[in-house]
C-alpha cells in the first residue's frame, strides 16, 4: 500500500511564542540537556495511553498489534536518536496543529514567566517547568517526525531544523511505522553522546523507569532490542518492592514535576469498591497552584488503562497532591463524562480524600518539621477546604498551623491555642490582612496582648473567606479583632501590663460626641475602646457587619456596593485624647484633629486616607500651628 507522495512539502512558520521558545532552546545553556529525552518518552506513552483507551471502543485501532511499547535506536555513526512508538500517531493536519504551537500548559506557563521577566533565558526555568516536545532541539539541529494515525492510511513528515519554520509534507506508508510515531533526531555535534549506550540507558533509568509502557533499546538501527524499561505499573507493586528512588522517579514522570516528593501515600483501597492509589505531595509549589481554574491533577485509571486527568478525584484544596488512581469498579467503556458524574468516582473521592488527610494527620503527629514544610507550601490553598469541605472542616482545623502573636517564628495549631486560652475567654480571636508585618503591629491587637490574648494572624486571601462561615473548634467561635466589641473587660490583664489610665469620662464623653458629629459619614460611631492600650485610635467593624478585611476585599473587586462605616475607636487613656478632650473652644482644630485621627486609623489598616487633599491641608495648618 502506498500514499501519493508527490505533493511537495508544505512550509509553515512557527508561532511566534514558539519561536522565541526554540531560540532559547537553541542558545540553552541549561546543563541538564537529558530531560529532552524523558519528554519525548513521556509523549510516546501518553501516545500509546491514547490508544490504549481509543482502542475500548474500537478495538480494530489495535489490529494485531496490541501492545504498547517504545524503543529507541542509537546511530552513533550518523549521530542519530530515534524514539518509535506504536501509539495513537498524528495525522499531517494534528502535526499542525500540535508540533508548531505550544499546545502543552506547562509551556505556556513558562513562556508566561519569562515575558514576565523580560525575556531572560534563566536555564532554572527550563528545568521547573520542562518544555515537552521542543526541548529536542537542545540536542538536535534537525528533527523528523514520522507519524501515521491509528486507522489511517496515510503518513506524514514534519521536519524542522527549530530556526522558524517546519514543513509538513505526506510520506510513503514504508517511511513511517505502521501505526504511530518516529520521532529522529539528527545531534548536534556537542550532543552526540546521546547515541551511545551508556548514556541513554543511563537516563532512561533515571528518569523514565517506570513510565508504564516497555522501552527497548537498539544499540545500532540493526540490533536486537533490549529490554531497559519493563511498563510494569509500579502502582500495583507492593511496597515492599518499591525503592524511594523508584517512587522519586515515578513521581517526576507521572506529575510531570522535576523535584522531589515531600510525600508519598501509595496503598490499595479493599472494600465495596477497590482501587489503587499513588499520590504524591510535591516539595516545592507548582506554578499552577493559584491558577484560577484550580485544576487537580490525579490521573485516572481503570485497569491500567489511563481514563483522563481531568476527573475530579480529589477536591480542588487538594490540587497539589500529584499521582494517580486505577480503579478496577468503573467500567472501561463508559465516556470521560459519564465517570465524571458516577458515584463510583463519588465514593473514590471521599475514600481518597479522607485517607489524605489522615495521611498529613498522622505526619503531622509523627514528624512535624516534615509536616510543617508541606503546611507551609500548601497551608494557603488547604485552608480553602475550610471553606468548601464542611464535612472535613474539623479534619482540616486539626491540620491548619497559623502565625499568632506567640508564634514567634513557629506556628501553632488550635490545640496549642486552645490549651493556652486565658481565664474567661470565649472566642478564638483572629485578625487578617496580607502582610504579616504589619498585622502584628496592628493597634487592634495592643487590649489583647495586654491580657496576654493569643490572636492568630491571617496573612492568605482564602482567610477572609472561611473566618466568616461559622467556624468554630471546641465550642469556641473565631472572631475577628476588627469587629464588633470585645468583652476584653472580662479577662484580667497580664500580671505585667499597667492598668491603663482612665481619663475623665465626661470629658472623654463630650469628645467622643464631638467627634461623631464632626466624622458624621465617615464613621458609624465613635466610641471608647477596650482593644487600645499604646495607640490613640483605630477602626473596627460593627457587630453584625463583615470583618472589615473581607469588606475591603469585596469592596474593591466590586462585590459589594460600598463598604459599611467602620467604628473609630478611641483610647482613653492615651495623652493626646485626654489633652483634647478638655480643649475648649477651639473646634476648627478639635475637627481636624478628629479627621486626622480617623486617617491615621486608616493608614494603620494599610489604607489611605480618604481624601488625600483634605488630609494634607489639615496636616498643613496643624504643622503650622506647631511652628508658629
Ligand atoms: N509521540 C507522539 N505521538 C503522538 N502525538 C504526539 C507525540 N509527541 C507529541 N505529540 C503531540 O504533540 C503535542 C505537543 O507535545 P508537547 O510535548 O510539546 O506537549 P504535551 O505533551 O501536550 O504537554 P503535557 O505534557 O503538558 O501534556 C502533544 O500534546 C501531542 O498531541
Amino acid at each position: 500500500m502506498t500514499t501519493e507522495t508527490a505533493a511537495p512539502p508544505e512550509t509553515h512558520a512557527f508561532e511566534a511564542d514558539v519561536s522565541k521558545l526554540l531560540h532559547m532552546m537553541v542558545h540553552s545553556v541549561y546543563s541538564d540537556r537529558d530531560v529532552f529525552l524523558r519528554e519525548l518518552i513521556s509523549n510516546a506513552a501518553d501516545a500509546c495511553e491514547k490508544l490504549r483507551y481509543e482502542g475500548i471502543a474500537t478495538p480494530a485501532l489495535l489490529g494485531d498489534d496490541p501492545h504498547p511499547r517504545i524503543s529507541l535506536t542509537l546511530d552513533p555513526d550518523q549521530g542519530r536518536l530515534t524514539i518509535e512508538d506504536n501509539g495513537i500517531g498524528m495525522t499531517a493536519a494534528d502535526m499542525g496543529e500540535t508540533l508548531g504551537t505550544i499546545a502543552r500548559s506547562g509551556t505556556k506557563a513558562f513562556m508566561d514567566r519569562l515575558a514576565a521577566d523580560a525575556g531572560k533565558a534563566d536555564s532554572q526555568l527550563i528545568g521547573q517547568f520542562g518544555v515537552g516536545f521542543y526541548s529536542a532541539f537542545m540536542v538536535a539541529r534537525e528533527v523528523e517526525v514520522f507519524s501515521r494515525r491509528a486507522g489511517t492510511d496515510a503518513a506524514a513528515c514534519w521536519r524542522s531544523d527549530g530556526l522558524g519554520t517546519y514543513t509538513i509534507a505526506p510520506v510513503d506508508l514504508t517511511e513511517a511505522p505502521p501505526r504511530g510515531t518516529r520521532v529522529v533526531l539528527h545531534l548536534l555535534d556537542d550532543a552526540k553522546s546521546y547515541a551511545e549506550r551508556f548514556t541513554v540507558e543511563r537516563i532512561v533509568k533515571a528518569q523514565s523507569g517506570h513510565v508504564p509502557v516497555p522501552i527497548t533499546l537498539l544499540e545500532k538501527p540493526d540490533a536486537e532490542g533490549n529490554l531497559v524499561a519493563d511498563g510494569a505499573a509500579l502502582w500495583l507493586k507492593p511496597r515492599s518492592e518499591i525503592s524511594e528512588e523508584d517512587y522519586a522517579d515515578f513521581y517526576r514522570s507521572v506529575a510531570g514535576q522535576y523535584d522531589k516528593p515531600a510525600h508519598t501515600i501509595h496503598y490499595r483501597a479493599e472494600g465495596r469498591y477497590e482501587y489503587s492509589v499513588l499520590t504524591f505531595i510535591p516539595q516545592s509549589k507548582p506554578f499552577d497552584l493559584f491558577d484560577p481554574d484550580r485544576k487537580g491533577h490525579i490521573k485516572l485509571y481503570v485497569r491500567r488503562v489511563f481514563i483522563t486527568d481531568e476527573a475530579p478525584v480529589l477536591p480542588r484544596y487538594l490540587r497539589f497532591v500529584r499521582g494517580l488512581v486505577d480503579s478496577t469498579d468503573l467500567p472501561l467503556n463508559m465516556s470521560r463524562e459519564m465517570i465524571q458524574d458516577s458515584p463510583v468516582l463519588a465514593a473514590i473521592q471521599k475514600g481518597v480524600t479522607g485517607r489524605l488527610l489522615g495521611e498529613l494527620q498522622k505526619l503531622a503527629d509523627s514528624d512535624g518539621d516534615a509536616y510543617l514544610q508541606i503546611w507551609e507550601n500548601f497551608g494557603a490553598v488547604l485552608k480553602e477546604g475550610l471553606y468548601e469541605d464542611f464535612e472535613r472542616r474539623e479534619a482540616l482545623l486539626g491540620l491548619a498551623r497559623f502565625k499568632s502573636t506567640r508564634s514567634g517564628d513557629g506556628w501553632r495549631s488550635l490545640k496549642d491555642y486552645v490549651a493556652d486560652l486565658r481565664e474567661n475567654q470565649t472566642a478564638i480571636y483572629y485578625a487578617t490582612g496580607n502582610d504579616l508585618d504589619r498585622l502584628s503591629t496592628s493597634p487592634q491587637l495592643e487590649g489583647f496582648r495586654a491580657r496576654g490574648i493569643e490572636v492568630l494572624l491571617l496573612p492568605d486571601q482564602v482567610d477572609n473567606f472561611w473566618t466568616t462561615v461559622g467556624v468554630d473548634h471546641e465550642g469556641k467561635p473565631f472572631k475577628s479583632v476588627t469587629q464588633g466589641g470585645t468583652d476584653l473587660t472580662l479577662i484580667p490583664l497580664s500580671d505585667d501590663t499597667e492598668a491603663p489610665v482612665q481619663a475623665d469620662s465626661d470629658a472623654v464623653d463630650g469628645f467622643l460626641a464631638f467627634a461623631r458629629n464632626a466624622l458624621a459619614g465617615a464613621v458609624s460611631d465613635v466610641r471608647v475602646s477596650e482593644r487600645l492600650t499604646s495607640s490613640a485610635v483605630c477602626l473596627v467593624a460593627p457587630e453584625s457587619g463583615m470583618d472589615r478585611q473581607l469588606e475591603k476585599l469585596l469592596a474593591s473587586a466590586g462585590q459589594l456596593p460600598q463598604a459599611a462605616l467602620p467604628i473609630l475607636e478611641i483610647n482613653p487613656g492615651h495623652a493626646l485624647i485626654q489633652k483634647l478632650a478638655v480643649v475648649e473652644d477651639a473646634d476648627e482644630l478639635k475637627a481636624d484633629l478628629a479627621h486626622l485621627l480617623l486617617d491615621q486609623a486608616r493608614i494603620a489598616d494599610g489604607e489611605q486616607p480618604s481624601d488625600a487633599r483634605a488630609f494634607a491641608e489639615r496636616l498643613d495648618r496643624l504643622m503650622r500651628r506647631a511652628v508658629d
